[in-house]
C-alpha cells in the first residue's frame, strides 16, 4: 500500500485561518501582531522565501516590514538595526534571514535579538529553555513539523523517532521537541556508521541533511512516518527534498511532499510565533 501523503499546504491553510481568528482577536484589544524581517543581500531563494512570509502576514492581517540591507552591509550596521527593531512597540517579532553574507558572524546576529522577539527561536534562552522544558519561542520548522503529525492523528508518544541532520535551526530542536513529546530520540549526522540501519529503526524519520534524494527505501521502516524537510533546487530547476519520494513512498506509512510538505508549515509557525510574540509582550507591558 502507498503511504499516505501529509498534505503540509492544506493543514498550513488550516492554521493561517486560526491564526487570523486569533490576530482579529488581537486588534480589537488594539493590538497589531509587527514581524520585521531583515533581509541582507540579493540571494534569489531568500527573497522568494521572504516574499512568502509577507503575504503570509499580510493574509493574516500581521502588520509585517522587510529591511532590505546591501550585500555590503557591516555587521555593525545589522546589529544596530536590530537594535533599533528590538525597541519598536509596534515590532514583536524580528527575523534575520539566514545564510547571511560570510563577513557577517551569524552569533553575533542571533544573540543581538531580544529573547522575546525572537521568532525563529534561534537564541541562546530560547534555545537554553526548549532544552530545559520551560517557556519559549520554538523554532519553526521543529514546530510545523510536530503540529503536522499531531494533526494528521499520529501518536508520538513511547515512539522511536530518529532525526537525521543536527542543525541549531532543524536537527537540534526537533530533538528537543521529540524528547519533550516523549518520543525516543536518536541524532543521526555524517558521521553515523551504518546510517540506514539506525534510520530503519524510526517509527518517526525526519531527514535534514541538506542532500537531494538521499534517503531511499533501504533507510525506512515499513509503515514509518517520513519527515522530508529539505529544499534542493535541481539544475532543471525542480524542487526536491532529501528523501527520494518515488522509492520510499512504497513504505513508508505517511510522508511529506516537497514542496507542499515542512516549508508551508515552517511559514503558518512563524505566523503563530509572532502572534504569541505580541500577545506575551502586551501582556508583560501591564
Ligand atoms: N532566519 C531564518 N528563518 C527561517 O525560517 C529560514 C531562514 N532564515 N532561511 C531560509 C530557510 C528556509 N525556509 C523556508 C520556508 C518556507 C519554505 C516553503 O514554503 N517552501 C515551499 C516551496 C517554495 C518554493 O517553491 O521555492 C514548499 O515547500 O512547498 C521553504 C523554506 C525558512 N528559512
Ligand atoms: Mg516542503
Amino acid at each position: 500500500m502507498p503511504a499516505t501523503i501529509l498534505d503540509g499546504k492544506a493543514m498550513a491553510k488550516a492554521i493561517r485561518q486560526d491564526v487570523a481568528r486569533d490576530v482579529a482577536r488581537l486588534r480589537e484589544r488594539g493590538l497589531v501582531p509587527g514581524l520585521a524581517v531583515v533581509l541582507v543581500g540579493d540571494d534569489p531563494a531568500s527573497h522568494t522565501y521572504v516574499r512568502a512570509k509577507a503575504k503570509a502576514c499580510r493574509e493574516v492581517g500581521i502588520h509585517s516590514e522587510v529591511h532590505h540591507l546591501p550585500v555590503d552591509t557591516p555587521e555593525a550596521v545589522l546589529l544596530e538595526t536590530v537594535r533599533r527593531l528590538n525597541e519598536r512597540r509596534d515590532i514583536h517579532g524580528i527575523l534575520v534571514q539566514l545564510p547571511l553574507p560570510a563577513h557577517i558572524r551569524p552569533k553575533a546576529v542571533i544573540d543581538a535579538v531580544r529573547p522575546d522577539k525572537d521568532v525563529d527561536g534561534f537564541h541562546p534562552l530560547n534555545v537554553g529553555n526548549l532544552a530545559i522544558g520551560d517557556r519559549c519561542l520554538v523554532p519553526c520548522t521543529p514546530r510545523g513539523i510536530l503540529e503536522m503529525v499531531k494533526r494528521a492523528g499520529l501518536e508520538v508518544a513511547g515512539k522511536r523517532a530518529v532525526v537525521i541532520g543536527r542543525s541549531n535551526i532543524v536537527g537540534k530542536p526537533m530533538a528537543q521537541l521529540l524528547l519533550r513529546e516523549d518520543a525516543t530520540v536518536t541524532v543521526c549526522h555524517s558521521k553515523t556508521p551504518n546510517l540506514p540501519a539506525v534510520a530503519r529503526e524510526a517509527d518517526l524519520l525526519v531527514v535534514a541533511i541538506g542532500r537531494p534524494a538521499y534517503v531511499d527505501d533501504r533507510f525506512v521502516k515499513p509503515g514509518a512516518v517520513v519527515i522530508d524537510v529539505g529544499i534542493n533546487r535541481l539544475a532543471d530547476g525542480r524542487l526536491v527534498g532529501d528523501v527520494d519520494f518515488a522509492k520510499v513512498q512504497h513504505v513508508a506509512g505517511y510522508l511529506t511532499p516537497v514542496p507542499g510538505g515542512v516549508g508551508p508549515m515552517t511559514i503558518a509557525m512563524l505566523l503563530k510565533n509572532t502572534v504569541e510574540a505580541a500577545d506575551a509582550q502586551a501582556k508583560a507591558a501591564w
